[in-house]
């Protein structure tokens, strides 16, 4: 299925990245209530590799997310399809995403999580589109930058397909 997929980012990559990050994300949260926020659909593939490389006693929650259809999208005004199941007042939540392209999701799911009084958010984004950014925000956590090409595969989706892929990769034109 994947014939018309050219690699961008092989699995070890990846698989490697997510280690550091992992490792990263384990010594500065040692002694504080993590919860990991997946952002659905995109990241439930990097938050699942992630979790099992973070060493620590911690929650996982997941956010459901969709934009307001096409052509609103760029508004980054999205609605919540599935919400938190606990609070996280007090927690330090680290928002887990695939991809920040032009933080518009981010920015606005950062707005709303501080309104829920935890004791820190932060971002961990797999890929960073740099070219894109309409509004700068944080990632403290970055698996790899990109260039402005739009990404399929471990958990990106082209028309819901490609989620599947183990690697992130690039849809040919041809097909
Ligand atoms: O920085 P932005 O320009 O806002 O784009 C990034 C967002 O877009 C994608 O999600 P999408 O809304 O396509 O939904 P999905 O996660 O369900 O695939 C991606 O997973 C990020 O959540
Ligand atoms: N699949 C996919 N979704 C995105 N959402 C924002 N940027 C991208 C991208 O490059 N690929
Ligand atoms: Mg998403």
């Amino acid at each position: 299925m994947a014939t018309n997929v050219s690699t961008m980012i092989d699995a070890e990559s990846i698989a490697q990245r997510v280690r550091e990050l992992g490792a990263e994300i384990t010594r500065d949260y040692a002694g504080r209530n993590l919860v990991l926020v997946c952002v659905l659909k995109g990241s439930f593939v990097f938050t699942s590799d992630l979790a099992r490389h973070i060493d620590l006693p911690m929650r996982v929650e997941f956010l459901g997310v969709r934009s307001y259809g096409e052509d609103t999208k760029s508004s980054g005004v999205v609605q919540i399809t599935h919400d938190l199941t606990k609070p996280v007042e007090g927690d330090h939540v680290l928002l887990v995403e695939d991809i920040v392209d032009t933080g518009l999701t981010i920015a606005h799911l950062l707005e709303l999580l501080r309104t829920r009084k935890p004791a820190s958010v932060k971002v961990c984004s797999l890929l960073h589109k740099p070219a894109r950014t309409r509004i700068q925000v944080p990632i403290d956590y970055l698996g790899f930058t990109i260039e402005d090409k739009f990404v399929v595969g471990y958990g990106l989706d082209w028309a819901e397909r490609y989620r599947n892929l183990p690697f992130i990769g690039l849809v040919e034109s041809a097909s």
